[in-house]
């Protein structure tokens, strides 16, 4: 019989009331293991637990901040292939991306551990005479993690190692769908000499247990990164209690092909932005605007990469694109596609279930042309490995397009112009921009995050994490 992965709170792994069983969406036959679920009751006790570890990090020491956040970094980097097995096995990315989500958690925790030593508090003179003045960082205390399950290590590490290096207490709650991944990083943090309580893992579903945290007024922030439906679900029951809140969501990215592009750079980062992943990135491009000049060679190109695209099992040697993460993920794309024909979208590549896989979730990356950006296909996140073309006059009428949508995460364009790059770079209504790149893949030692329906509150990422996990204290002094 599996072995019950159970929940960590205040210290110790603790059995929930049922379990889930987690699957391989590679081969469904494999079971990876069963992963206990949280009562709501556990998560009051977390964060009662939280609040308790929460006393005594938040007095803990600098040097032993950097220690233990840095342990963890190490641990994680030196063991980013088998745990990166791991997170391909339960997410279905190809195994280079799960190692490297590894590794680049692994670095999340070494940045903020280098932050915790950076201390930039301030001491003034008054406006009055005799009184001196400071102001000061503070931790803002009982910290809600929320993550999605398609990057479920970096996601989660990229705000638990801020939370913790500016002397938060955290309580973790992972995508029901991506426990492994979040079991083993909590088995890691374990082992470290934390205060209990400070760190605390309950697994379970979004609307009961992800509901509990984001509801309760005891704990001080949340930080969230999922849709754009649950995202307003945790604005609203933050803002109700007054509790601060951050929100990463979805995105309707576009990647622009200009005139005057490299027409084989183009081709590589729209098969990049728009597949890899199999399209389930917040930075895919979905949308890939194609200037008129330029519009069927690129669709050509674009059809060749995309007959040598190799769709396979996660763990599999030399595949590019794995699986879909679900079966309900599955069937929304196939769902897609039906309406992307029916609303006039010329289908000319793939978006087909592969029977012949058919222990996994697999579909073969799927391409639309004359698509319209009014067109549904167009305005919604699909979340797969669907893009649409949308064809234009010139670059004005592609940044306009590009600009034309509720969403404001990430957006691309390749170019060989230094002045459309420049103007492109002021323009476009987006978090992060990319040029001669594509619109997936990014740095962590600077801000991440998107404008719009895409993004609330402030910045993830970088230096611009303090803003978020701590609070400012004015301290006015009369010696
Ligand atoms: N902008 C970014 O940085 C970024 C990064 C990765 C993913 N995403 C987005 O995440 C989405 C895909 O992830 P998903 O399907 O896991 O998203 P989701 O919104 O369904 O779930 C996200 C998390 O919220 C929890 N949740 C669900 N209902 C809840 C509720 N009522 N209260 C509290 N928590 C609740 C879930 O259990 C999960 O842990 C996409 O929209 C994608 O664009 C955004």
């Amino acid at each position: 019989m599996t072995k019950l992965r159970e929940l960590y709170i205040n210290g110790d792994w603790v059995e929930g009331g049922q379990s889930v069983t987690n699957v391989n969406p590679s081969d469904t036959a494999d079971v990876i293991g069963e992963y206990a679920q949280a009562s709501v009751d556990q998560v009051h006790q977390a964060i009662k637990a939280a609040h308790n570890g929460l006393a005594e990090w938040r007095q803990s020491g600098l040097e032993e901040r950097y220690r233990i956040l840095m342990a963890i970094g190490d641990e994680l980097i030196a063991r980013k292939d088998e745990l990166g097995r791991l997170l391909s096995r339960e997410e279905g990315k190809p195994l280079a991306e799960g190692a490297g989500e590894i590794y680049r958690s692994g670095q999340f925790f070494h940045y903020y551990a280098a932050e915790v030593l950076r201390q930039i508090d301030e001491r003034v003179d008054s406006t009055r005479p005799g009184i001196e003045v400071e102001t000061y960082r503070e931790p803002v205390g009982v910290v809600g993690v929320i993550s999605p399950w398609n990057f479920p290590m970096a996601t989660a590490v990229w705000k638990i190692a801020p939370a913790l290096a500016f002397g938060n207490a955290v309580i973790f709650k992972p995508a029901n769908l991506v426990p492994a991944s979040a079991w083993a990083l909590t088995e890691i943090i374990s082992r470290q000499p934390l205060p209990a309580g400070t760190f605390n893992l309950i697994m379970g579903s979004g609307s009961s247990i992800g509901d509990a945290l984001i509801s309760s007024e005891q704990i001080n922030a949340v930080s969230f990164t999922g849709s754009l439906e649950v995202g307003r679900r945790v604005a609203a029951a933050t803002a109700g209690n007054l509790v601060k809140c951050q929100l990463e969501m979805g995105s309707k990215n576009a990647l622009i092909v200009a005139d005057d592009a490299d027409l084989d750079l183009a081709v590589e980062a729209a098969f990049a932005g728009a597949y890899s992943g199999t399209g389930q990135k917040c930075t895919a491009s979905s949308r890939l605007i194609v200037t008129d000049a330029v519009h069927d060679a690129f669709v050509d190109k674009l059809l060749k990469r995309l007959a040598s695209a190799v769709v396979g099992g996660a763990l599999d040697e030399g595949v590019q694109i794995g699986p879909v993460v679900d079966q309900r993920q599955l069937e929304s794309n196939l769902e897609w596609i039906e309406r992307g024909k029916q609303e006039g979208a010329r289908l000319i590549f793939g978006g087909k279930r592969i029977q012949d896989r058919s222990e996994g979730y697999f579909m073969s990356p799927a391409l639309f042309v004359d698509t319209r950006n009014d067109m549904s296909i167009n305005r919604e996140e699909m979340f797969g490995p669907i893009a649409c073309v949308i064809r234009v006059r010139d670059y004005e009428e592609a940044i306009t397009t590009l600009n034309d949508t509720h969403f404001g995460l990430t957006a691309g364009i390749i170019t060989n112009s230094l002045k459309i790059a420049s103007d492109f770079k002021k323009r476009a209504e987006t978090g992060c921009v990319m040029v001669n790149l594509a619109t997936a893949g990014t740095d962590y030692h600077v801000p991440f995050g998107g404008r719009k329906h895409s993004s609330f509150g402030p910045r993830e990422q970088g230096r611009y994490a303090r803003e978020f996990y701590t609070v400012v204290k004015t301290c006015y002094v009369k010696p």
